[in-house]
């Protein structure tokens, strides 16, 4: 049996902008093991969020073309019928803001009991309030009697982080997306989380999305990593292998504290990810921030290509990538 949860192939996420639509998401191929947790990291607006709304197919009005599929069932055009029994039965998700996912109204036991009964419904109301204690456990959360009476409002950022979680992981989904799941929360707060949403992937066996811009989390969290740059996978690799291999120049721009094979000194690369009308469609997308790197070295229609065995890599030019002397320079002088 095959071990694959959710396959991607080709997929292109467009948003209109005026009178034509530009895609965020550009020919994104990768899959996701059962049981495996892979890291999608990536500066704001390299599309992150749109694949994983696309995966939701959460999407209000953008195209969506390619191929999603979970557990071999086709995402892009299922009805809406199916789709509202498997968000939630087979795939969830944990938003970056908790207080706006929650309804400020509804006690949160009931917040959660609902999402039980929307997809159990034989579940009785005795059963279901079983259920939601166990969940509120499960998540951790301390007296979890009486946060089931409570209100969103009368809980902390992480308590309320925990709610989403427990929403999230109610139905025993196999595929759980996590969406900067910590960013709202102080440090302290953002390593509890961290260690559920471990702890969860041990206990509910669940595939695991990860978005995050934070490496660290990546290189805690992560079987694999996928790096997004304008829409597109650069690298995808074993999380150690990215950490001590990284390959393409924007993935070490990434790690920047990481130098390259041979080179002593840190770096860090300039600019930002172009708006999406502004995303360069030819060529190496990331080639506008090194110009220093001979345009000869980039591909025409870079692909990703499989550079070690499993670890996969777009456009050649990061055989010749570098780091400029003068960079270095200035890095020495404390001018990044
Ligand atoms: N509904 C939309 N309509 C038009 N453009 C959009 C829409 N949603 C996202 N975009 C654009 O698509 C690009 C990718 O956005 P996305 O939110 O996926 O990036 P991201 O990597 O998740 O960023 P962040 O880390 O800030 O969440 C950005 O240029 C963004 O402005």
């Amino acid at each position: 049996m095959s071990n694959e949860l959710l396959q991607i192939k080709n997929l292109k996420t467009s948003f209109r902008i005026g009178d034509e639509y530009y895609a965020a998401v550009d020919d994104v191929t990768l899959t996701l093991n059962k049981n495996e947790v892979l890291g999608i990291v990536g500066e704001s607006g390299s599309g992150k969020s749109a694949l994983a709304f696309s995966v939701m197919r959460l999407h209000n009005r953008a195209k969506i073309e390619g191929e999603i599929r979970l557990n071999n069932q086709d995402i892009i055009d299922m009805s809406k019928t199916k789709l509202n029994k498997i968000r939630g039965d087979d795939m969830a998700m944990i938003f970056q803001d908790p207080l706006t996912a929650l309804n400020p109204l509804m006690p949160i036991g009931r917040q959660i009991e609902e999402t039980l009964f929307l997809h159990d419904k034989k579940l009785g109301q005795r059963g279901r309030r079983k259920r939601t204690i166990e969940l509120l456990d499960l998540v951790g959360i301390p007296r979890p009697e009486r946060v089931y009476e409570q209100f969103p409002h009368e809980l902390s950022g992480g308590m309320r982080q925990r709610i989403i979680i427990a929403i999230a992981i109610a139905n025993n989904p196999e595929l759980l997306i996590a969406d900067e799941p910590t960013t709202a929360l102080d440090v302290t707060i953002q390593a509890q989380i961290l260690d559920l949403i471990r702890e969860l992937k041990e206990k509910i066996h669940a595939g695991i999305i990860l978005i995050t811009h934070d490496l660290g989390v990546v290189a805690e969290m992560a079987d694999r990593v996928a790096v997004m740059y304008a829409g597109q996978i650069v690298e995808i690799a074993p999380v150690e292998k990215l950490f001590s291999n990284p390959l393409h120049p924007y993935t070490r721009s990434l790690l920047n504290s990481v130098p390259a094979e041979g080179q002593d000194k840190l770096h860090v690369i300039q600019g930002v990810v172009p708006s999406l009308k502004n995303l360069p469609r030819e060529g190496c997308r990331f080639a506008a921030r090194i110009p220093w790197i001979d345009s000869s070295v980039h591909e025409k229609h870079p692909v990703l290509h499989e550079a070690k065995p499993g670890h996969f890599v777009r456009c050649t030019c990061y055989k010749h990538f570098y780091i400029p002397e003068q960079d270095k320079e200035e890095h020495r002088n404390g001018v990044s």
